[in-house]
């Protein structure tokens, strides 16, 4: 059987990043930047007051002190955005607002709180360093600097950049669309009441959140039942999509029909990766889309999802490593393991002062939700493990996005 390491690496061969799409800077956030972003002007544009206070000339507020005021008479004020035509000579100051442009003649602002209002001029009572309080044009970034490279998540800070280079567009890599189907005749929809032997659809929702979560759109969610022809439907219903993921309908039962449509609409390339949950998992193409069958069992959808699915939506959104950090933690108690399968089990990774430490979430069935609900990581027992005992280190993935 293939095992995870050849499966996810014949996944990702196969995935370049989608088209970049221009999209306005706001809805860039959480995207992966497709082109370099540099400044046209210098950030600051200019020479601007770090201070509310008054501009002056150097030479002339450097030695005052309390006990021998420097008197400067007043200048008209300069408001942040606002007019630039003062000109200050010695002997004078202009008051001036946090932002101001400095006025020309002037090179050091004295903040309001060393100055005292005398008459109508005013005097500065403490000694100011030449210089002082003014931030230089280009201080942050001179024009033409590469602010934020090609290839960079796009966070908020990323978004005030753009904003302040002046841009309102941003070339993205464009969201892939994927369609959801879930199969299978025991399913109802939440808010219905349940017949005999009918469960919830969980899948169909558990799946297109982590579609969200990994930052692709949920462009079609559809159920289908178990036939030929409903999946068939819902296979039509995805046709549009760049992305297929699939629920259920893959393992070897009567009723298991999603490879036969597969093959039919494009091929299967594998089916059975040797871990634990998910085994039946199956990857291949339909059409231009690339196809994931996750295994109906709750849990192991979402781990096949986790394990597969989400590195290959990474991909191509453009993200550097598509691939969550794999770490390591202690464990806390001993973990029995059937050797064979690489085993990805629901765990609760704490933080103590300078180590990991783990422990599952309790019973590990793949029908069995609330491990997932429970767990903020997958711990991984290697294939030929018998067992990991407590205090052995483990290595985990933590599963917060
Ligand atoms: N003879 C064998 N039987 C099974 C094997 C096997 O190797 N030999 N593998 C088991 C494993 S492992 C898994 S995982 C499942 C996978 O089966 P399918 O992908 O074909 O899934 P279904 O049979 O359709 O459903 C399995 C299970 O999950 C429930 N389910 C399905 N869809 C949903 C949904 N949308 N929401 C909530 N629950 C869902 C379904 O009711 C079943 O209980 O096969 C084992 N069998
Ligand atoms: O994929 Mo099955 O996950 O081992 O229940």
């Amino acid at each position: 059987m293939l095992s995870y390491d050849d499966a996810i690496a014949r996944i990702l061969a196969q995935i370049s990043p989608s088209t970049p799409v221009s999209v306005p800077i706001l809805q860039s956030l959480g995207h992966t930047l497709a082109e370099d972003i540099h400044t046209q002007s210098p950030l600051p544009p200019f020479d601007n007051s770090a201070m509310d206070g008054y501009a002056v000339v150097g030479a002339d507020a450097g030695n005052a002190s309390v006990e021998t005021p420097v008197a400067l008479a007043l200048l008209d004020t300069i408001a942040a955005g606002g007019d630039v035509a003062v000109r200050v000579t010695p002997g004078h100051a202009a008051p001036i607002m946090t932002g101001a442009p400095m006025p020309a003649g002037a090179d050091t602002v004295v903040p309001v709180e060393d100055t005292k209002r005398v008459g109508d001029g005013v005097w500065v009572l403490e000694g100011a360093a030449p210089g002082q309080f003014v931030r230089k044009a280009g201080e942050d970034a001179p024009a033409g600097t590469l602010v934020v490279e090609k290839g960079s998540a796009i966070r908020a800070a990323e978004v005030g950049m753009f904003a302040a280079a002046g841009r309102a567009a941003a070339l993205v890599y464009r969201r892939p669309r994927v369609g959801v189907i879930s199969t299978g005749d025991e399913l109802a929809e939440p808010g219905a009441v349940l017949g005999a032997a009918q469960i919830y659809n969980s899948n169909s929702y558990a799946v297109a959140a982590q579609v969200l979560e990994a930052g692709a759109e949920v462009a079609v969610r559809v159920h289908a039942r178990d036939t030929f022809s409903d999946l068939r439907a819902a296979f039509d219903a995805c046709a549009d999509c760049d992305v297929i993921l699939t629920t259920g309908g893959v393992s070897v039962g009567e009723f298991d029909f999603v490879k036969a449509v597969v093959e039919e609409r494009g091929s299967v390339e594998f089916w059975r990766v040797a871990i634990r949950p998910g085994k039946p998992f199956v990857f291949g193409r339909c059409g231009q889309a690339l196809l994931f069958g996750l295994p109906g069992n709750p849990v192991s959808a979402m781990v096949t999802f986790e394990l597969f699915v989400r590195p290959a939506l990474r991909q191509l959104l453009g993200a550097a490593n598509p691939m969550r950090k794999i770490e390591t933690a202690v464990l806390t108690e001993d973990v029995a393991h059937e050797t064979g399968r690489r085993d990805f089990q629901r765990a609760v990774v704490t933080e103590s002062v300078d180590e990991l430490r783990v422990r599952a979430t309790g019973r590990q069935g793949s029908g069995m939700l609330r491990s997932m609900v429970l767990a903020n990581a997958l711990m991984i027992v290697p294939e030929e493990v018998a067992g990991v005992q407590s205090g052995d280190t483990i290595s985990v993935i933590r599963l917060s996005s």
